[in-house]
């Protein structure tokens, strides 16, 4: 009897955790939600009636049950760099200009989207989710494992048992930004500025069952000593992160050429109001990891990287310049 409820638990978590991986990582569901919802039932009900069975990598295990009452402290053994700003195509030309220089040849920039959210950190033990945390100030962030937990798109499993640390950027999605605060406004609660600021305090819950609710997101976009996986650059990390399962936003773009960077700002500049997501500009990376090692980091920032913001949206400019009387 028993083995038949683990083999029939078993089928349900794979399937489970396949659709999840559909939706919530490739975007590409391939079920109706009703489908989903039936079998995560079915499985609650088997693991409340055999409770010894639970299996580690069921989808239940989401969402904890316990409220912290503080968050523990994480040192981040390598620290979690921030990026140097430019605000022109001028700046930035100048910032590959004198890279080039520095480093005797040109080079290829990966250029991707700079989600505007929180940066976190992720590591997994064989393949096995084990710890998460915010950036912090760069060396010492809070341990957030039970939130980042219930965030579906942050695989329990990855598809190769692994043991590795990844960073990227939580995030809320733009539409559920707009429902959380009408939800807000509707229980007379003060409402969010803004789909980072809904992030960080949905990430920053000591209750996951909170966190649960709000509908965040990730994109990773680095993966730490990635010569241990045989990466040598920063286009076959995004690559070898998808691979492994991971979330990873598809419009990165390896350039080559001035001209290929500014087409890429000017690409995501008209279309971001199209994305489900905020971005405040783009990061450009120099693709080469040897290259990223030989020019290296100052305390806070990348010399190997650098993100150009895009300017504030004009009607914004024309709300401020009036003279509110
Ligand atoms: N927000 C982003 O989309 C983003 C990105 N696509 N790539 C990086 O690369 C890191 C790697 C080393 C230093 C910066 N950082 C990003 O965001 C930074 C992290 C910390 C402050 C910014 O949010």
């Amino acid at each position: 009897m028993e083995a038949q409820v683990r083999q029939e638990m078993q089928a349900l978590i794979s399937k489970l955790n396949t659709w999840s991986q559909e939706y919530y990582v490739n975007d590409q569901p391939t079920v109706e939600d009703y489908v989903y919802d039936e079998a995560y039932a079915k499985l609650l009900k088997l693991e409340a009636d055999y409770p010894d069975l639970k299996q580690a990598d069921s989808p239940t295990n989401r969402v904890g049950g316990k409220v912290l009452d503080g968050f523990a402290k994480v040192d981040h053994e390598i620290p979690m760099l921030s990026l140097g700003d430019v605000f022109s195509k001028a700046e930035l030309a100048e910032f590959t200009q004198k890279l080039a220089e520095n480093v005797g040849q040109d080079l290829a920039y990966n250029c991707e989207l700079k989600i505007d959210g929180l940066a976190i950190s992720l590591t997994y033990e064989k393949g096995k989710f084990i710890k998460g945390s915010t950036r912090g100030n760069g060396l010492i962030g809070e341990d957030i494992t039970e939130n980042l937990k219930t965030i579906k798109a942050i695989p329990l499993t990855l598809k190769e048992p692994v043991s590795v640390e990844v960073r990227g950027e939580c995030y809320m999605p733009k539409d559920s930004f707009v429902k959380l605060n009408q939800a807000r406004e509707q229980e007379g609660l003060p409402v969010f500025a803004n789909p980072r600021n809904a992030a960080a305090g949905s990430l920053r819950q000591l209750d996951s069952k909170i966190t649960a609710q709000r509908n965040l997101s990730v994109f990773l976009y680095y993966v730490m000593e990635p010569e241990k996986f045989g990466i040598t650059t920063q286009a076959q990390a995004l690559k070898q992160m998808q691979a492994w399962g991971l979330k990873v936003d598809e419009h990165a773009h390896l350039a080559t050429s001035q001209a290929e960077i500014d087409a890429y700002i000017d690409q995501y500049h008209d279309q971001r109001q199209e994305l489900a997501y905020e971005i405040d500009g783009i990061v450009l990376k120099a693709n080469d990891l040897t290259t990223q090692k030989i020019v290296g980091n100052t305390v806070k920032v990348p010399r190997w990287a650098i993100a150009y913001k895009f300017p504030p949206d004009e009607e914004e400019t024309v709300v401020r310049d009036i003279e509110w009387t």
